[in-house]
Parts: structure tokens; sequence; C-alpha cells
């Protein structure tokens, strides 16, 4: 990936997160920033905490200590300058942080049927998203799922037919249709590409790139799978036992790691 620019607003912010199960088992005062257009990638073996701090960023686990700022006005391309349109994530009531994952933020389940509603249509999983921020004209939101299944590759004459008649590979395309259809300003994607074929991920990863570019979407990506980090990431973050021991652009991590942990990680060592 292209080298991202860092001068750009932060849309989002976590300062000094954490939230531990046990010793090392979580996550412990970590601190990032988002640049608005970035992808950032959160890697480390399993159970370095990696989703703990996706749920914490994206509101879905409150930390038992830090910050997590959303900066709505960045998010619409405003003026960073002061606080307005900053949302502190955890001091917000529980329905203003849901609905901002309902209608701002867009979230990409490993397992495509946590992210689906599996009783009703393919077009219908991507119409609800439309339908939740107002749109209601049933000819719009027939188009806008097939021209969405066009996007991800699936064939629009499936539009009725229900996600369960679907693959494994063809579930994640839709479930990430139906998250992108509102133009997500904020997408959180937890190993998007797991528990697929190696075949179908390499497909799904490169049509995640296309659209990652062409939308210019802001991300935080969580994988173990450093060449799905390298494909999609501006930036890593590498997190070890809940702490980050490594940050730095994706190229230099991983091709120039700093960190004997990173160095283990990168020669393969640590990767299951
Ligand atoms: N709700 C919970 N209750 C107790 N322990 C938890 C909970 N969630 C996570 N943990 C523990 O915290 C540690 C970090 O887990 P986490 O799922 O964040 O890691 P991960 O890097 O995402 O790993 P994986 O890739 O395997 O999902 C693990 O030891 C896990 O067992």
């Amino acid at each position: 990936m292209k080298r991202p620019d860092l001068n750009r607003a932060v849309l989002l912010e976590a300062r000094g997160v954490s939230r531990l199960y046990g010793p090392g088992k979580g996550c412990e005062a970590v601190s990032l920033r988002l640049h608005r257009g970035e992808v950032l990638g959160i890697v480390g073996e399993s159970g370095s905490g990696k989703s703990t701090l996706l749920r914490l960023l994206a509101g879905m686990e409150r930390p038992d200590a830090g910050q997590v700022i959303y900066r709505a006005s960045v998010a619409q391309g405003l003026d960073a300058a002061g606080h307005e349109g900053e949302l502190d994530l955890y001091a917000i009531g529980e329905a203003r942080r849901r609905a901002l994952l309902r209608m701002e933020w867009g979230l990409v389940h490993q397992n495509p049927r946590d992210g689906l509603r599996l009783g009703v249509s393919a077009g219908a999983n991507i119409g609800e998203r439309l339908m939740a921020l107002g749109e209601r004209h049933y000819g719009q939101l027939r188009a806008a799922g097939q021209d969405w299944m066009g996007r991800v590759e699936l064939d629009p004459e499936r539009i009725d037919d229900a996600p369960r008649t679907f693959s494994g590979g063809m579930q994640q395309r839709l479930q990430i249709a139906r998250t992108l259809v509102t133009r997500p300003n904020l997408v959180f994607m937890d190993e998007p590409t797991g528990g697929l074929d190696v075949s179908v991920q390499a497909r799904l990863l490169d049509m995640l790139r296309t659209l990652v570019r062409e939308l210019g979407l802001s991300v935080i990506l969580v994988t173990h799978d450093l060449a799905v980090a390298r494909l999609l990431a501006h930036r890593l973050m590498v997190m070890r036992r809940g702490q980050v021991v490594e940050t730095g652009l994706t190229d230099q991590i991983l091709d120039d790691p700093q960190h004997a942990y990173t160095q283990l990680l990168v020669s393969s060592v640590l990767t299951p």
C-alpha cells in the first residue's frame, strides 16, 4: 500500500485504553490514532489482545481505563480544529454509541453469519442498513442491493436468495456489501478473510483492497495474517500480551522489524 499522508486529520483516537481479564490477557494502556482515509492493521499472535482492542475501539466493550475519541467533524470532512464534533465514546450514552455503529460505522466480522441476518434475502440484508438511514423507496433499495451485489462479485440475479444458500466466501462478500452500502465513515474488520479457503481468501482480499481504495475507507483491521496486513494496511501496530510492542508503516514493520517479537512474528515462527 502507498505511504499514507500522516498529516491527515485524526478520526479516531485511543488514549491509554485498558481492559484486562488477567495478567497479560486483554489489552493494556493502548494509545493509537487513526487518520481519515487510513487503514491501520492490528497484528499479533492468537490471544495477544487484538479482538479485545477492537471491541473497545468500536464501542462494544467499556474499557477499565482510558478514552476512545471519535471525531465526527473529521468524518464529515470538516475542519479538525477545536473540539466540536468530538465524541468521547464511553461518556456518551449507550443508545448513541449503538446508533454510531448502526448509522456511521461498519463492522465486518470474521464469521459472516455474525454480521448477516440469515432469515432474510441477500437484497434485504443490503437494503436494511440503508433503511436505517431513512431510505424507504423500494425501487432504490433494490437497485442498491443489485449494484452492491455486483460490486462484491455476487450474481445480482440472486438478490432474493437467502444467505444460507451461499457459500462461506459468498456470505463474506454479502456481509461486506451490507457493511459498505451506507458508505461508513469508519470500518472495523476482524479477520475478514479468516476461516476461508486460501483460494477464496485471495480473491476476497483483492476485492477488499479495491473497495478500500475506491471508497477511501478509514479502517481498523485486526488480523493475525501478515499477508492480509501487507496488502490492506498502511500502518501496523504489533500487539503482544495485551500491549503494543511496535508501530510503524507496514513496509517498515514487515521488512525491517525492530522488536524481537515482531522479528519472530515476521519470520513466521509464531504464526499458526
Ligand atoms: N470476555 C473475556 N473474558 C475472559 N477472558 C477473555 C475475554 N475476552 C478475551 N479474553 C482473553 O484475553 C486474551 C486476549 O484475547 P483476544 O481475543 O483479544 O486476542 P486475539 O489477539 O484477538 O486472539 P484471537 O486471534 O485468537 O482472537 C486471551 O487470553 C483471551 O482468552
